[in-house]
C-alpha cells in the first residue's frame, strides 16, 4: 500500500502522523511511504531521517495522492479538495461538531477512520488516551499559568503558601484528561475536586487519590456550587463520538469571579461550557467572557510536538501497519475496536451519534464492509 503523510496546517500544529520508526516499520512490512517536505520538522524529526528510514519526500498534493493518508489533525477546508474515492483518511476526525467535514468526506465517499472512536471491548479509546494524558497535564499548567495576573487571571498561586489558603480546582470529568489534571494539580498542591457521572470511576479516583481530591456525583446542583467556588475549572467530559454536553451554563460561569479560569478540553467535541461558543488557536489561545478567562483550544497536544507526536504514534502506527498489511476491509472485519474508528465508508455516515449530530442517514460499517467486492473475493 501506498501511505502519505502530509505536514499538518492548522494553526501551531506541529505534530505529525508518523516518525522515521513508524515509516521503517511500513517499508519493513512492504509498503511504500511519502512523506511531505518538512513535515517532521515541529516534532524534531528531519526530511533526510525520513529518507534514511526509506520514505520519499513529496509535495503536498503527492502526500494526498495516495491509498491511505496518516494525519493528526482533522483535514481543514484547505485540504477538502484532496479528497478522493477510496481514500483511506486515518486522523482524528471529530466529526459531531464539523458538518462541513462530514459532508466532504461522504461526498468524495472517503474511507474516514477516526483515532478517537477506535475502541477496545473495555471501552477504552486506545488512540485518544495518550493525547489525553498530555491535554490533562497541560490543561493545570495553562491554567496555573492564566491565573496569573499578568495573563488575565485573578492572580493567584494554586498551591497557595502557608498562611494563605490554596486555589480551587474543579475537574468535570474524571477519566483520562480529568485524571491528568488532576495529578498536575495534586503536585501543585492545590484544592481538587473531580465531578463524574459514574459513581465507579469516583471510587476508582478515590482510591488513586485517597484524600488529595474531594469526589462529587455530576449533576446541575453539584455542578453549579462547585463551579462558582472555584478558581480554575476543566472540561474533560467526553461521550465517545457525539457532541459535548454543555454542562455548565452561562449562569454557572456567572457566577464565577472575576479573573477565574476555565480550560475547555472538550472543545474537540464542541465543549461543555455554554459560554466557550468558539474555538481559539494557541497563537490567540484566550478571551474573557463575564470577567471569567476562557481557554478553548482544539489541539493543545500541539503546543508540545515532540512529546505528543512520539506519545500518539506509540500507539497509531500498529493498527495503520494492520490497514496496510490487510486492507481496510479485511483488517476492520477482523478487529473490533479498528471498526468502531470507522465514521464514513462508500458515501453514509457510519458513527450513529454523528449521523444523530448532523441529521444524516447512518449505515452500520459492517454491513457495507461484508458486502464490499473485496470481502466476496
Ligand atoms: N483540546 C484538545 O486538544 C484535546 C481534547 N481532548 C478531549 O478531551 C475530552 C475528554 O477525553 P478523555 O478524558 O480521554 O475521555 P474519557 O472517556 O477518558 O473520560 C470522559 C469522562 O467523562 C465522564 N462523563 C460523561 N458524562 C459526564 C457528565 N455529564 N458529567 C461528568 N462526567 C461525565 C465519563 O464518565 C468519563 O469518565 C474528549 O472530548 C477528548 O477528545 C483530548 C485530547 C486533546
Ligand atoms: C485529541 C485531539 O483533539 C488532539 O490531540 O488534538
Amino acid at each position: 500500500m501506498l501511505v502519505g503523510i502530509p505536514k499538518e496546517i492548522k494553526n501551531n500544529e506541529n505534530r505529525v502522523a508518523i516518525t522515521p520508526a513508524g515509516v521503517a516499520n511500513l517499508v519493513h512490512a512492504g509498503h511504500r511511504v511519502f512523506v511531505e517536505k518538512s513535515a517532521g520538522v515541529g516534532s524534531g524529526f528531519l526530511d533526510d531521517q525520513y529518507t534514511v528510514a526509506g520514505a520519499k519526500i513529496v509535495t503536498a498534493e503527492e502526500a494526498w495522492s495516495v491509498d491511505m493518508v496518516m494525519k493528526v489533525k482533522e483535514p481543514l477546508p484547505e485540504e477538502y479538495g484532496y479528497f478522493h474515492e477510496g481514500l483511506i483518511l486515518f486522523t482524528y476526525l471529530h466529526l459531531a461538531p464539523e458538518p462541513a467535514l462530514t459532508k466532504a468526506l461522504t461526498d468524495n465517499k472517503v474511507v474516514g477512520i477516526a483515532y478517537e472512536t477506535v475502541q477496545l471491548s473495555n471501552g477504552v479509546l486506545p488512540l485518544l488516551v495518550p493525547m489525553s494524558e498530555v491535554a490533562g497535564r497541560m490543561a493545570t499548567q495553562l491554567g496555573a499559568q492564566f491565573l496569573e495576573q499578568p495573563h488575565g487571571g485573578k492572580g493567584i498561586l494554586l498551591g497557595g503558601i502557608p498562611g494563605v489558603s490554596r486555589g480551587k480546582v474543579v475537574i468535570v470529568g474524571g477519566g483520562h484528561v480529568g485524571t491528568n489534571a488532576a495529578k498536575v494539580a495534586i503536585g501543585l498542591g492545590a484544592d481538587v475536586t473531580i465531578l463524574d457521572l459514574n459513581p465507579e470511576r469516583l471510587r476508582q479516583l478515590d482510591d488513586i487519590f485517597g484524600h488529595s481530591i474531594n469526589t462529587l456525583i455530576s449533576n446541575p446542583y453539584n455542578l453549579a456550587e462547585a463551579v462558582s467556588e472555584a478558581d480554575l475549572v476543566v472540561g474533560a467530559v467526553l461521550i465517545p463520538g457525539a457532541k459535548a454536553p454543555k454542562l455548565v451554563t452561562e449562569d454557572m460561569i456567572k457566577s464565577m469571579k472575576n479573573g477565574s479560569v476555565i480550560i475547555d478540553v472538550a472543545i474537540d467535541q464542541g465543549g461543555i461550557f455554554e459560554t466557550t461558543d468558539r474555538i481559539t488557536t494557541h497563537d490567540d489561545p484566550t478571551y474573557v467572557k463575564h470577567g471569567v478567562v476562557h481557554y478553548a483550544v482544539a489541539n493543545m497536544p500541539g503546543a508540545v510536538p515532540r512529546t505528543s507526536t512520539l506519545g500518539l504514534t506509540n500507539c497509531t502506527v500498529p493498527y495503520a501497519i494492520q490497514i496496510a498489511n490487510k486492507g481496510y476491509v479485511k483488517a476492520c472485519l477482523e478487529d473490533e475496536a479498528l471498526l468502531k474508528g470507522i465514521n464514513t465508508l462508500d458515501g453514509y455516515v457510519t458513527f450513529k451519534a454523528v449521523a444523530e449530530a448532523h441529521g444524516l442517514e447512518y449505515k452500520e460499517a459492517k454491513e457495507l464492509l461484508e458486502s464490499s467486492p473485496s470481502h466476496i473475493i
